[in-house]
């Protein structure tokens, strides 16, 4: 199969859907791979490096687009790039369409085969090839939001870790799965008063045996919710309804009830974020302030740290990207059924429940298109 990778081009995106180790598997296996020229270079892989390990170069993106079967990327098709798909094409990137439903038009409309890496999900509910962003989203979420906690930033002024003498900054962390979690350890790790909701009684218990006596775990409902919105400095958004639409966990008239300069880092916000007032923000325009309350709302923040993020993402979305061009869709899907959840449009249908419910759109059972025979 012929395979491409392209420049990213969301604000401050440098991450790179193939590294060049990755381009040797592929090409290992008999595959021809296109990258377009400087695609690495955010990440620190150079064209030499790329076609080293056997990839050919190509000028721009239009001729990948053109030339490749399968588009390897890592953030969702930005308007040029939707322009320039071909029907039957196979894209595989994160897509979260819950939140975006120009781009599921879009697609549907190009009728493209569109794999999902944040819905793919192992036989436990595992989403494999989320899980490394999501592991540095959630510790980059304290590091960012105690910069943004400096009165400088318009934040109340306050260490996380305090100093001995006085209160540690009160984190809550609302979800507690690989965000959370990884949240979490940072915000222990600076010394912070740590507290995690959520509504999984297993995954409490888990989260209460790993840190030992070092956080507080709370059921995650309205009444918990309103007295971290009440004490926290920082609060950082990590829900997830796998593929849907984030739950809105405080509203706007609640942000009246939180402390001036508090911070909210929605990571969610790629779901649509689980804070009424969340809107997707950038790494050039990271936050904005409503209410004496900081948002800080990016929406792809392992780009920041595009190195580490581009060899975690590869590491996991490889062996299935591997599957996809030695067998093509329909038989890749058989032989591992964890890439199934993961097609979210096909033949300009929506085959991903969470999708069709948050547009009102026919939801086709994956199945139904893919095995016709
Ligand atoms: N902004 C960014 O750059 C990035 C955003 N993300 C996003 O972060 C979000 C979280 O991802 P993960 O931690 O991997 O998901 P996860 O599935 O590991 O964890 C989600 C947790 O939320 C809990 N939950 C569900 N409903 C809840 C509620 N009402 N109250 C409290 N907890 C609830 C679940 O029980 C689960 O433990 C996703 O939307 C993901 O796409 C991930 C990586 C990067
Ligand atoms: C998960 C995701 O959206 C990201 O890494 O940007
Ligand atoms: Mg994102």
């Amino acid at each position: 199969m012929k395979i491409g990778t392209v420049t990213e081009i969301k604000t401050h995106e440098y991450r790179v859907g193939l590294t060049p180790s990755c381009v040797k598997a592929y090409v290992g296996r008999g595959h021809e791979v296109m990258v377009q020229q400087g695609a690495g270079d955010g990440a620190g892989f150079s064209d030499e490096q790329y076609i080293e390990a056997g990839a050919t170069i190509a000028p721009d993106r239009e001729t990948v687009f053109a030339e490749a079967e399968m588009i390897v990327k890592v953030k969702e098709p930005q308007p040029d790039e939707c322009k320039l798909f071909r029907e039957g094409q196979l894209l595989y990137t994160y897509l979260h369409l819950a939140a975006d439903e120009p781009l599921t038009t879009a697609l549907l409309e190009k009728k493209v085969q569109g794999v999902a890496y944040e819905t793919i999900e192992t036989a436990n509910g595992g989403l494999p090839c989320l899980r490394p962003m999501s592991a540095i989203a959630g510790r980059l979420s304290i590091q960012e939001g105690a910069k943004y906690l400096e009165k400088t930033y318009g934040g109340r002024g306050v260490l996380l870790g305090g100093v001995p003498g006085i209160e540690r900054g009160k984190v809550a962390v609302i979800g507690g799965g690989e965000v959370g979690l990884n949240a979490a350890k940072m915000a222990v790790g600076l010394g912070a008063e740590v507290t995690i909701l959520d509504i999984c009684a297993d995954r409490l218990a888990y989260l209460d045996d790993i840190f030992g006596g070092r956080v507080t775990t709370l059921y995650s409902n309205a009444g918990n919710i309103e007295k971290v919105i009440k004490e926290s400095d920082l609060i950082v958004g990590a829900v997830l309804l796998p593929g849907k639409k984030a739950p809105h966990l405080i509203k706007r008239d609640q942000l009246k009830m939180m402390k001036k300069g508090a911070v909210i880092a929605d990571v969610a916000v790629d779901q649509g974020g689980c804070i009424e007032t969340t809107k997707a923000t950038t790494h050039s325009d990271p936050i904005f302030v409503i209410d004496d309350v900081v948002h800080y709302c990016v929406a792809n923040m392992p780009g920041a740290v595009a190195r580490s993020s581009t060899l975690a993402l590869t590491s996991t979305t490889l062996p299935y990207g591997l599957l996809l061009a030695d067998k093509g869709l329909e038989e890749a899907c058989k032989i591992c059924k964890e890439l199934l959840p993961g097609v979210n449009v096909l033949e300009g249908k929506c085959t991903y429940e969470g999708v069709a419910e948050a547009f009102g759109l026919e939801y086709t059972p994956v199945e139904k298109v893919l095995f016709k025979n």
